[in-house]
């Protein structure tokens, strides 16, 4: 919080102030104004941060208000008389870092006419055009297989379908909240260099996986009732892959319908909106490449025919853990329930997985879900956090040994499988 954050609020108050003639030639003077109002909201939100103030209820009328205002509360009896209250840099971290993005969005919506702006966005998007490289030869690849996915047999599947989830692991890697919003594309050929990154799968589940889905396609008729939801992270390069993913999913028809949940706000710098799918999709098609095209017109058609559907909801910009879903949104915990496979990308997906508690590297990753349990669920995440569940006695030892950073900087990753019992 005293390195990262105060960082990705400087970049966010350095986007509005480098967009001031924009808003003028968008909206004339009231532009101008709300510009200064939004840096001016921005850099006293800095300053609390950095003078470690308490954390301040929110005071805007969305609809999760009463719910963040509520938490803080909840947070506060935490704590005990003679603590005070809860602070900047004396509160847990998930929570802080989560209300950070959350006041930033609330400094925006005070600032009409540009309360719809994302200071986020240009980073986004630029991180897309970074990795533009590597989205083609994935594209390309995709094109590929889809082309000969009826000759292939079962073990060939397979094989296809970890390459293509390790590809979506790895690029978990380019998130920009870790590197306090400083450019994190994808440069390198992603694909071939899948073999030398096995060593850094720390948790290698997707036998359960595979085992799971060719049940479904045995079982149920053409597998037209499989449904698979992905919990998705960061937008560009790892989108890409995402719906690279997602796309296979279907025309290998290991499953039938995907379901993409993404953020309402702007969100840990690089998450994905409403916004960023549509564009990315968008981008993909008009890259001025034969095969991107053919992808970007395959997954707006996925889109159009209902294939696949983006939903968002706010409970996932909460600083809720998952095991608190039930009760939290109901109706989400509901809609989830009807999966048949849950992907959750990305490390902060992780952290509220199992709540972003110290676990014993041992425990086992059910025990840690603390009863979030809505269907078969999977882990695709590369270490960007202090928390892992589910080691072999001794392996983290080894590894902090061979790597003391290990937990911290990206470089290895897991596929954690859980199952309600
Ligand atoms: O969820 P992601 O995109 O994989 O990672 C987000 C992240 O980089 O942001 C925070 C950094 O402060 C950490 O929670 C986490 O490491
Ligand atoms: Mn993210």
């Amino acid at each position: 919080m005293k390195d990262r954050a105060p960082q990705i609020l400087t970049k966010a108050i350095d986007t509005l102030h480098r967009h001031k003639n924009e808003f003028f030639e968008k909206h004339g003077e009231k532009g101008m104004e709300a510009e200064k109002k939004a840096i001016s909201l921005l850099s006293k939100l800095r300053n609390e941060l950095q003078t470690d103030k308490p954390i301040n209820p929110l005071v805007d009328k969305c609809i999760d208000t009463d719910i963040w205002n509520q938490y803080l509360e909840y947070q506060q009896s935490l704590l005990s008389e003679s603590d005070g209250k809860p602070s900047w840099f004396h509160s847990p971290w998930l929570f802080v870092e989560c209300y950070m993005y959350r006041r930033i969005h609330e400094a925006i919506i005070q600032c009409p006419p540009i309360d719809d702006f994302d200071v986020f966005r240009e980073c986004k998007d630029k991180n897309f055009f970074e990795s533009q490289e590597s989205i083609s030869i994935l594209c390309t690849h995709l094109q590929q297989l889809t082309r000969s996915i009826e000759d292939l047999d079962e073990n060939q599947l397979k094989s296809e379908f970890f390459k293509l989830l390790q590809i979506s692991l790895w690029g978990n890697k380019c998130d920009l909240s870790l590197s306090g919003g400083k450019s994190s594309s994808q440069k390198t050929d992603v694909v071939s260099s899948l073999e030398d990154l096995k060593p850094f799968i720390v948790v290698n589940e997707l036998e359960h996986l595979w085992t799971l889905l060719s049940r479904y396609r045995k079982t149920r008729a053409k597998a037209s009732a499989v449904r698979m939801d992905i919990v998705l992270d960061n937008s560009g390069f790892e989108l890409v892959t995402d719906l690279v993913l997602a796309d296979f999913l279907l025309s290998s028809k290991l499953a039938a319908e995907i379901h993409f949940h993404g953020k309402t706000i702007p969100w840990f710098v690089s998450d994905t909106t409403l916004h960023d799918f549509s564009w990315v999709i968008e981008q993909v098609k008009h890259c001025g490449d034969k095969l991107m095209f053919q992808c970007g017109v395959g997954w707006e058609n996925h889109v159009k025919m209902g294939r696949w559907a983006y939903h968002d909801h706010v409970f996932w910009t909460l600083p809720h853990a998952y095991c608190s879903m039930p009760q939290v949104a109901p109706d989400l915990y509901a809609e989830l329930q009807k999966s048949c496979l849950i992907l959750f990308k990305g490390d902060l997906n992780y952290r509220k997985l199992t709540g972003d508690r110290k676990w014993e590297f041992t425990t086992p990753f059910h025990q840690a879900l603390e009863g979030f349990h809505p269907a078969p669920l999977c882990s695709i995440r590369t270490l960007k956090a202090e928390v892992q569940v589910g080691l072999q006695p001794g392996q983290a030892e080894q590894l902090t040994a061979s790597e003391p950073n290990w937990l911290t900087t990206g470089k290895y990753g897991i596929f954690q499988f859980d199952s309600p019992l």
